[in-house]
């Protein structure tokens, strides 16, 4: 990727939609794994051009699990987007990590199993890189911005991705706290896979709203109280966002995200399903240069 990037950005429960951006045009954009969950809006936050996408859709219809994560993903790449910010909320495994917070996230155990979670299949067998699951680059951006913002954060931190839609119990609240997890949540997986495959950056704001149920002073989560702290949190969500994007479309260099694909096929030239290929277009593009196919 030699060009300027552009920003896509994934609203998670809560946040449908960026107000205060200009020329905004939502546009539907069908792919070969089916509908996005919603149109995609189009916009500009001053000079620079953003495409948003929430990830529930408006009024929020998609479950965790029946998110299409392949056709969001697809259709992200198929409008341009090189670098995805993806916010979410999130529990909380840890005391010093409280509602309100915004946590960096730089790790992820993905416990989902009932997703779709990979672009490739037979005819086509890819295996990428998921030891850095989120781009350093995009971490460092977002960082500052939520510095520059005085907004309570922590860089790094692991998210457990669990099925859902049920929360979680107290043994595997306790369980995730085990295993060092910062913070539980529903989403970010497969879609962080999906955008390694891609070859987008990915990094993820995973915005705290509650302790989910292991803490001895805090109500188990429930929904309602997750929507009521996410209204406190999304005029932040969204200050981010906005203090973010002139960063994003600043940073120069390249990022290992954007060739992930280098080394990662191993079907033979010869045996690979060419239906498979077209099928997958954008997604496969700058790899296909690098093979003179
Ligand atoms: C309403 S709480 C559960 C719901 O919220 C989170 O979604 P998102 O990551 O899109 O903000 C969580 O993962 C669950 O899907
Ligand atoms: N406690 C929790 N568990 C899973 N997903 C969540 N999203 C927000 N809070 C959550």
């Amino acid at each position: 990727m030699t060009g300027q990037p552009l920003l896509g950005v994934i609203g998670g429960s809560g946040v449908y939609d960026i107000d205060g951006l200009d020329d905004v045009r939502w546009q539907t954009i069908d792919t070969p794994f089916g509908a996005p969950s919603d149109q995609l809006m189009f916009a500009r936050l001053g000079d620079q051009p953003l495409v948003f996408l929430p990830r529930h859709g408006r009024g929020h219809t998609h479950t965790p699990s029946t998110v299409n994560y392949r056709a969001n993903i697809f259709a992200l790449k198929l409008a341009g987007v090189t670098d995805i910010v993806s916010l979410s909320a999130v529990g909380s495994l840890r005391e010093h990590l409280p509602p309100g917070t915004f946590v960096l996230v730089d790790q992820y155990i993905d416990r989902t199993f009932a997703r779709e979670k990979t672009f490739f299949d037979t005819g086509l067998v890819g295996h990428v890189s998921m030891a850095e699951p989120v781009c350093h680059r995009l971490g460092d951006a977002l960082e500052e911005a939520a510095k520059e913002l005085g907004l309570p954060h922590q860089r790094g931190g692991t998210y457990i991705v669990m099925e859902g839609p049920q929360f979680s119990t107290k043994a595997e609240s306790e369980l995730y706290r085990s295993w060092g997890c910062a913070v539980v949540g529903m989403t970010n997986m497969p879609e962080a896979k999906l955008a390694r495959e891609a070859e987008i950056a990915y990094a993820a704001i995973a915005m705290v709203t509650d302790f989910d149920c292991w803490h001895p002073t805090h109500d188990a989560v429930t929904a309602e109280a997750v929507m009521q702290v996410v209204a406190l949190n999304s005029a932040n969500a969204r200050a981010l966002v906005k203090a973010v994007a002139p960063k994003i479309a600043r940073m120069t260099g390249t990022s290992p995200c954007y060739t992930a694909l280098d080394g990662a096929i191993m079907t033979a030239k010869l045996k690979r399903d060419p239906k498979l290929i077209t099928k997958l277009g954008p997604v496969l593009a700058r790899w296909q240069l690098t093979q003179g196919v």
